[in-house]
């Protein structure tokens, strides 16, 4: 893939009844091999994700002493510190540039008050670390989950394994709940012991014999959302989405309802279409879908209706610091925005002069959520288009099959 591609809307662009295949779930998939690695192989798992960062995780797991990269996949660094922490080996974790600005030391501190042996090589808080692994102790343990999920995802994954049952205390300013809830699900599943009441968990038991295959990703089904809203007439089937769904991003589902777009869940698929009646919402609060933001917004540009995205303070800490690349990116778009700390206004809507270029930032989700903007500005160019591979390798073919016209530098 080149260095640019530029996207064209012809004419002939409308088709109907496509056939959308998206990747697996990263996210569920990720949390499964960590699963089959602490259960000694007893979980089976179909239709892993084709993702790099799933392929990563997988590679990264079979080394058993020594370096190990995680590229930019943050899952993959965080959840792969907790099972270094218990696997016997000595390793060092580290990660592309932006991997290695990304926080780790609410883990970190988790892992050491548990008794792991764990220490920086470079600068306090992120990675690379070293961790030596041993059996960690159990009892009492309160983790801060205020700028990622991931940190108690990791704790939560391992605790198994752990001397003794896990009691957690997950606290009020805790963000993206719903992939927590997602651990909880194929936790449970493969047959730990997890008890919860409230802000309270506690995990015991361990990973037995247990089979699953991998849902398709919702974060990644989101984007054809938007290529159903820009495109004219086009009614898309997403192949394999079930309406059951451990992910919480299916709450695009529901988003897009106010945009005009409906869902039908038939027969294990689902059919996305245009509806006549949207009822535009003016704020959405992203604190439990953080890789939606980068489509709302979108969205917004879309239907030209501002909307206020609440509930962003992950978003800093992501790829790259999301709501900055949206604000300038958007910027080339005719869009006009207002950013604070934990949310982005999107205020105002002229015609943009020329094609807009838009720069990715290593962030896939930038490359997916612009690209369908071409649909109504007549062509959209991206920059590095192959960074869609962190989560989703066949994104382009898929949109070709929309009938946009593709060309690569
Ligand atoms: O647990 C997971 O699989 C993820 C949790 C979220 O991260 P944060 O909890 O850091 O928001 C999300 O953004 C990421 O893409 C995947
Ligand atoms: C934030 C993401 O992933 P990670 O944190 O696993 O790098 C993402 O996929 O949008």
């Amino acid at each position: 893939m080149g260095e640019l591609i530029t996207v064209s809307a012809s004419k002939n662009s409308v088709q109907s009844n496509v056939q959308i295949n998206l990747p697996a779930s990263k996210s569920i998939s990720n949390r499964l091999l960590i699963m089959r690695a602490l259960s000694g192989n007893l979980i089976r798992i179909e239709n892993l994700s084709s993702a790099d960062d799933t392929q990563i995780l997988e590679t990264a797991l079979g080394v058993k002493s020594g370096e190990v990269n995680l590229g930019l996949a943050g899952t993959a660094l965080r959840f792969g510190m907790a099972w270094a922490a218990v696997t016997p080996g000595v390793r060092v974790l580290r990660g592309d540039a932006r991997l290695n600005e990304r926080p780790v030391k609410e883990l970190a501190n988790a892992l050491r008050e548990l008794g792991a042996d764990f220490k920086y090589i470079e600068k306090e808080g992120f990675a690379p670390v070293e961790i030596t692994g041993k059996k960690l102790n159990g009892g009492k343990l309160t983790i801060d989950g205020s700028r990622s999920s991931q940190f108690i995802t990791a704790m939560m994954l391992i605790a198994p394994y752990c001397e003794a049952p896990l009691l957690f205390k997950i606290d009020k300013s805790q963000v993206s709940m719903p992939y927590v809830d997602m651990t909880v699900s194929l936790m449970r599943k493969a047959g730990a012991k997890i008890e919860q009441q409230e802000s309270d968990i506690k995990i015991s038991g361990a990973y037995g014999s247990s089979d699953f295959v991998v849902e398709p990703d919702w974060s990644a089904a989101s984007y054809f959302y938007l290529w159903a809203m820009a495109l004219e007439k086009t009614t898309l089937s997403i192949n394999g989405l079930p309406f059951e769904s451990v992910q919480g991003d299916k709450v695009a589902s529901d988003i897009f309802a106010h945009y005009g777009i409906i869902s039908h869940f038939t027969d294990g698929n689902m059919r996305i279409a245009k509806k006549l009646l949207p009822d535009f919402p003016e704020e959405i609060n992203c604190i439990g879908c953080p890789d939606l933001a980068q489509t709302f917004a979108i969205a917004a540009v879309i239907a030209q209706k501002s909307v206020r995205l609440t509930g962003l303070q992950t978003l800093r800490h992501k790829e790259t610091d999301r709501i900055e690349a949206l604000k300038n990116e958007l910027a080339k778009c005719g869009v006009f925005c207002k950013a604070g700390s934990d949310f982005l206004e999107i205020l105002s809507f002229e015609k943009p002069a020329g094609t807009p270029i838009i720069k990715t930032y290593k962030d896939h989700r930038m490359a997916m959520a612009f690209a369908p903007l071409a649909a109504i500005f007549g062509e959209i160019q991206i920059e590095n288009p192959g960074v869609v591979s962190k989560s989703f390798p066949g994104y382009w073919k898929e949109v070709e099959k929309m009938g946009l016209v593709l060309e690569s530098d």
